[in-house]
């Protein structure tokens, strides 16, 4: 029987430890703080980032919010990442992707404290990941592995296939999945849009994670029986739904089912895992920068 991966429950469990160790902080009188910033108005980007605010409220983290009118030039977001970085009671700094076409990326991600840049796309926390000493480690990355270390799927030894590229997933997944640590220690192939013959590669992953941004193109025929398959992927697509839109994956989840060992939904799957990863790196990064210690799983 394929197991379909329950990723709002082990999302629970980590936001349950996140919580405790929030409780930690403020009794010695911390108070942890995220401040999330927006500069679009992607309908998508404000949903996230509401999601990430109504997180830090349920667990107790000071979350503050700042938009910035798209039209705005690019030295006004600068210039509000520069206060964030000044102020003592944020403790993480969040400036959600995509920026506008006028700003640039990497001056924004550049411009964030090291030590508050809890997404972990610093050149310097980059840096630190590659050579095995993360300062933070992405939040969508870690999330898949707190799902493989949740189900008990070892990494070790395992072919590891990752579809996508990017910078915020695709990278440091398979950076991550290299590592020589725990939910490490993996033979992982990186496979892109210029990947010639990508099902023949697909096809020899025990572990298969979807994060290239296409909806459903891994179908049931590009997996290997018995593989794990995590979907990274949260696209909208147009459906006649209350919305007007549905959320559909990388990975076509009927026909992959069908094969996969274990598989995660969209939605339900990683989504959860990355805002509850937030909060988790949000305290780690109070806990630092007050000297106060917690101990996070
Ligand atoms: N600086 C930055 N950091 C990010 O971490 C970041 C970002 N920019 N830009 C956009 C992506 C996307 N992202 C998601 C977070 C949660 C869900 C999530 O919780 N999804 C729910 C469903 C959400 C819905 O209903 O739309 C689920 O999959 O179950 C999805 C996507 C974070 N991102």
């Amino acid at each position: 029987m394929t197991r379909i991966i329950d990723g709002n429950e082990i999302a629970d469990d980590i936001r349950a430890d996140v919580k405790d160790s929030v409780e930690t902080l403020t009794e010695e009188g911390v108070q942890p703080g995220l401040a999330t910033v927006l500069m679009s108005e992607d309908g998508a980007s404000e949903t996230y980032v509401s999601m990430k605010q109504r997180a830090c409220e349920e667990l107790g983290i000071e979350g503050s919010h700042i938009e910035i009118d798209p039209e705005e030039p690019a030295e006004t977001l600068y210039d509000r990442i520069d206060e964030l970085n000044d102020d003592p009671s944020v403790h993480g700094i969040l400036v959600q992707m995509p920026v506008p076409d006028h700003v640039d990326k990497r001056t924004v991600l550049e411009r964030i404290a090291p030590e508050k840049d809890v997404d972990g796309f610093h050149p310097e926390n980059v840096g630190r990941l590659v050579a095995g000493n993360a300062r933070y480690k992405p939040c969508t990355p870690h999330g898949v592995q707190k799902i493989l270390a949740a189900e008990g799927i070892e990494t070790e030894g395992k072919d590891a296939v990752i579809v996508g590229r990017s910078d915020i997933v695709g990278k440091p997944m398979a950076n991550l999945l290299i590592q020589k640590a725990p939910g490490g220690n993996a033979t992982t192939t990186v496979c892109h849009s210029r990947t010639d013959d990508l099902a023949e590669k697909t096809r020899s992953a025990d572990i298969l994670v979807a994060a290239a941004g296409v909806p459903e193109m891994i179908d049931g025929d590009m997996i290997a029986e018995g593989a794990t398959v995590i979907d990274v992927g949260v696209n909208r697509v147009d459906a006649d739904t209350e919305k007007g839109y549905e959320l559909v994956g990388d990975v076509d989840f009927e026909s992959a089912k069908e094969r996969a060992s274990a598989i995660t939904p969209v939605p339900g799957g990683v989504g959860p895992l990355t805002i509850a990863m937030l909060m988790y790196n949000t305290v780690e990064a109070a806990s630092r920068q007050s000297g106060v210690p917690v101990e996070l799983i």
